[in-house]
């Protein structure tokens, strides 16, 4: 008799939820609207430090809402971030596997409270660790620009990501999730680090877009894939934190440059200022808009569907109600 795998998988879950998994949706937005105040260089993450129960419980509202997978605090958890605040190394590395542990928690706990109710329809989901890209960190809006300057190689950003994806792989997630990657040279430094650092836990790696085309940077999705496609360290490819209306053409363009599965999560469509340190109207989409984007991106090729920033619970549960047929 073989032994029960204790771990599912990206595709096992994809499979469990119908074809068509469910991603979380703005993480920083559902803390924001409890009170949190994030307007500070660790944004999100600062709530690490400040406040973990709440941490939890957004974790618990986005699973309540129909989620297969969960992505972890850790977005703009850094350990030099962290040092600047004057924390120490030791510290920063425990608050970086807080964020996998909270939410490691919060799906045990919500999937053993399941047990009471046998004829849910829930899955167990994943915990994806959050690895926020370079310009996540520099906290000047570069996440959408791709603008790193000219002083920043490939060695550098694997410098800048290398301690803390260790530390996240070392805290037992299920996948690593690099977000808001804004160009060719970051994606470089993703895929060659999980070589070299020979990480088994399965990567997906989201870009961001600002035209539809391209990535921020303005270097071709075929180039950008085309490194990504060489890695069998990467189990799903997408776009996270772009505006609604641009993802359907980007899944069409994604599925001819790669057999990978295809994760999308947009934003509401609100756009960041990077200098001014909020989101400025522009068109965007509410929940009830989500239904219809969710059924046409699965229909397009899509394997991970969920929302990003502006985004809350409440799309989430539209997004699910959409690709599962219930309202979990
Ligand atoms: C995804 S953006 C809205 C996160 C915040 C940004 N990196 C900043 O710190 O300004
Ligand atoms: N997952 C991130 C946002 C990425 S743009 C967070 O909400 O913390
Ligand atoms: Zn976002």
């Amino acid at each position: 008799m073989g032994l029960k795998k204790a771990t599912t998988s990206l595709e096992e879950v994809i499979e469990k939820a119908g074809g068509c998994a469910v991603v979380d949706g703005g993480f920083a937005t559902q803390l924001e609207r409890h009170g949190a105040a994030i307007n500070d260089p660790l944004w999100s993450a600062v709530c690490l430090i400040k406040d973990p129960d709440l941490i939890k419980r957004v974790h618990l509202e986005y699973l309540e809402a129909g989620a297969d997978v969960l992505v972890t605090s850790s977005y703009q958890a850094t350990i030099p971030g962290f040092l600047s605040r004057g924390l120490s190394i030791e510290e920063g590395e425990l608050l970086l596997k807080k964020s996998v542990k909270l939410a490691v928690e919060a799906r045990n706990s919500f999937w053993d409270a399941l047990k009471l109710t046998p004829e849910h329809q829930y899955n167990r989901a994943l915990v994806a660790a959050s690895i926020g890209s370079y310009g996540a960190y520099l906290a000047d809006g570069s996440e959408y620009s791709g603008c790193y300057g000219p002083k920043v190689n490939v060695d550098k950003l694997k410098d800048f990501h290398r301690r803390r994806l260790q530390v996240l792989v070392e805290a037992g997630p299920d996948l690593l999730a690099f977000e808001t990657i804004p160009n060719k040279l970051e994606a470089q430094a993703c895929v060659e680090l999980l070589e070299e650092e020979n990480i088994q836990i399965p990567s997906w790696i989201c870009f961001t877009s600002v035209d539809g085309e391209n990535a921020p940077s303005g270097e071709s999705f075929k180039e950008c894939l085309g490194i990504i496609n060489k890695s069998n360290k990467i189990h799903a490819v997408g776009i996270n934190c772009a505006p609604p209306h641009l993802i359907q053409s980007l899944i069409c363009k994604f599925k001819e440059l790669t057999n990978k599965a295809i994760v999308v999560y947009p934003n509401s469509g609100e756009i960041w200022d990077g200098k001014a340190k909020r989101w400025l109207p522009a068109k965007s989409f509410d929940d009830d808009n989500f239904e219809c984007f969710a059924t046409s991106w699965r229909d397009a090729g899509a394997k991970l569907i969920g929302g990003c920033c502006r985004t809350t619970p409440s799309t989430v549960q539209v997004i699910s109600k959409a690709l599962k047929g219930n309202s979990c």
